[in-house]
């Protein structure tokens, strides 16, 4: 089975990827890497720009019929058994940014992009199979064991769990108004 765990980047996906596949005992695959492993992309920057078409014929030759975690902000474009969506509340992805020394536009262009679901609305509109898992306030084993427990009930879409117009005014400072 093919899990992509998407998400707004810090949200955790690196961290929950890994424990994933370790508890599984699936491969462990971060999407950029494999991209430059293939030579697929072009740096622009410190930044690698994909043709998700090609990324996602050679996943689907490389990775079909075996059992993976892929690790990616453009996971969801893959063929994929199920599409996990990462959430955090957007305040914990500006820290996060900002402690990693991202230029302020950036924290805000991410911060804004969790705000209003920007990779949850693609990763439903390119897979049925979307669970959709609040990080918020949680340890990475608690939300890899959320994940494992739905897994091992069957459940093949949970979405609309978090609402983050609700905490909006809380949101203002990172963004760029
Ligand atoms: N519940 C949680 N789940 C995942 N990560 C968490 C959680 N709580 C705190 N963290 C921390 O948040 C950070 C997330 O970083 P990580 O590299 O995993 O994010 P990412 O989504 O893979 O980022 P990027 O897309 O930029 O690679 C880590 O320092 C991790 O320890």
């Amino acid at each position: 089975m093919i899990i992509a765990v998407t998400g707004t980047p810090g949200v955790g996906k690196t961290t929950v990827s890994r424990l994933l596949a370790e508890k599984l005992g699936y491969e462990y695959v971060n999407l950029r890497d494999y991209a430059i492993e293939k030579g697929i992309g072009e740096m622009r920057g410190d930044e690698l720009e994909v043709e998700v078409d090609e990324l996602a014929y050679n996943f689907e030759r490389d990775y079909a019929g075996k059992d993976a975690v892929v690790d990616g902000h453009l996971s969801h474009f893959l063929r994929a058994d199920l599409v996990v969506v990462l959430r955090a509340h957007p305040k914990l992805i500006g820290e996060r940014l900002k402690e990693r020394g991202y230029p302020g536009e950036k924290v805000g262009e991410n911060v804004e992009a969790e705000l209003v679901d920007v990779i949850l609305v693609e990763a439903l509109e390119e897979n049925e199979n979307v669970i959709e898992v609040d990080t918020t306030g949680k340890t990475p084993e608690e939300v890899v064991e959320e994940i494992l427990g739905l897994i091992g009930e069957g459940v093949k879409r949970r979405v609309g769990v978090v609402d983050w117009s609700e905490v909006y005014d809380e949101v203002i400072p990172y963004l760029r108004l």
